[in-house]
């Protein structure tokens, strides 16, 4: 038997996508799959690694709650269905298999990420070679540039959110965790859209409006990362890390930055800019000398390399330049709500 696909219009906030394609199925899933380890949670999901068993291949089944708060969050779980499936060429996200439905959750199996987080290569105390970091940061950008290009920004980029393939060879990336995402140019208000204290953009803190740049800003905080190996504005507390992100308070004089090229300074500096309007789009950031300076490594990227790249210019292909276009243009409040994250503590 197979549930409602379509959420009525009226129950699905602006800015979500009310229509998937999957079906949502209601037999019990342990007939079908092993369950095994748990692989992460969140506040309101649990990832569990799991085996399918007529084809011993292995998923990650996250288990989405349909009630939150009291509150039935179905629609919210088919947007982060929809946007998954309006993703599905792009193969730097993760690939939604089947979707299931018990008493309380809402399953989606996933493609399974086997290398675990980038956030265990930002806390190591071996960092990756910046070849590797440079690897990964393209095929972030590439991601991200595709997401851009079909309507949606994520809004969630973290460390966390960011999955490896392998570990052993380091793999490629995937991206995960679309209950945030937006699509682009949606008329209404978003109330929803909250985020990790040192990871969230300064203008979601300033209430202005969300555009692809946000993602950018979070490229900018994950590479930092992944040099540095801290996060760029982590304080003592939520209050500190909030004033550190609105004056942009960075240290780049950290000794991490003396083992990498400096135009690896020069690529995060471009990205943590307050302005979001100052910020490269992800398509002109694929063009940055940092990230061809060590050679095109192109077997590992999905997209052309850039037609023109020199070491003093930060060439920008023409095609892409409408990217900086792309922003959630609803006609009146569009801001976050940060009140209302903070009091329900989710920031
Ligand atoms: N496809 C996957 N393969 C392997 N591990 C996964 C996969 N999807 C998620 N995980 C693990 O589970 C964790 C939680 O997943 P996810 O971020 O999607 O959940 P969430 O509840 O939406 O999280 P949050 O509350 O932080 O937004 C991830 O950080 C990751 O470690």
């Amino acid at each position: 038997m197979m549930s409602r696909r379509r959420i009525d219009s009226r129950s699905c906030p602006p800015g979500l996508f009310g229509e998937i394609q999957t079906p949502i199925r209601t037999e019990p899933l342990d007939s079908l799959y092993d369950m095994t380890s748990e692989l992460g949670r969140g506040k309101f999901a649990v990832v569990k690694k799991c085996v399918e068993k007529a084809t011993g291949k292995e998923f990650a089944a996250k288990f989405l709650r349909k009630r939150r708060r009291g509150r039935d969050c179905r629609a919210e779980i088919v947007h982060e269905m929809a946007v998954l499936e309006a993703a599905r060429n792009n193969s730097r996200v993760v690939n939604l298999h089947a979707a299931f439905e018990t008493d309380h959750d809402i399953v989606l199996l996933l493609e399974y990420a086997a290398g675990g987080e980038i956030f265990d290569h930002c806390v190591s105390d071996e960092p990756l070679p910046e070849r590797q970091i440079i690897r990964l940061i393209r095929q972030m950008l590439e991601g991200i540039h595709l997401l851009h290009q079909s309507g949606v920004v994520h809004l969630d980029l973290k460390p966390q959110n960011i999955l490896l393939t392998s570990l052993s060879p380091l793999g490629d990336i995937k991206l995960v965790d679309f209950g945030l995402a937006r699509k682009l140019g949606t008329a209404g208000e978003l109330r929803e859209i909250l985020g990790t204290p040192e990871y969230v953009a300064p203008e979601i803190l300033n209430y202005e409006p969300i555009t692809t740049a946000t993602d950018l800003w979070s490229v900018g905080v994950i590479a930092y990362m992944l040099v540095a190996g801290e996060s760029p504005f982590l304080g003592e507390d939520k209050q500190e890390t909030f004033l550190n992100v609105s004056q942009v308070n960075v240290d780049y004089c950290r000794d991490a930055f003396s083992q990498v090229s400096e135009l690896a300074v020069d690529f995060i500096q471009k990205l943590l800019v307050k302005a979001p309007e100052d910020r490269p789009s992800a398509a002109e950031c694929l063009s940055h000398p940092w990230l061809w300076h060590l050679g095109p490594e192109s077997e590992s990227s999905i997209l052309r390399p850039p037609r023109e790249r020199s070491m003093g210019k930060w060439a920008v292909p023409p095609e892409d330049c409408e990217d900086k276009e792309n922003f959630l243009d609803s006609p009146y409040a569009k801001r976050v709500r940060l009140e209302e994250a903070v009091g329900e503590g989710c920031l």
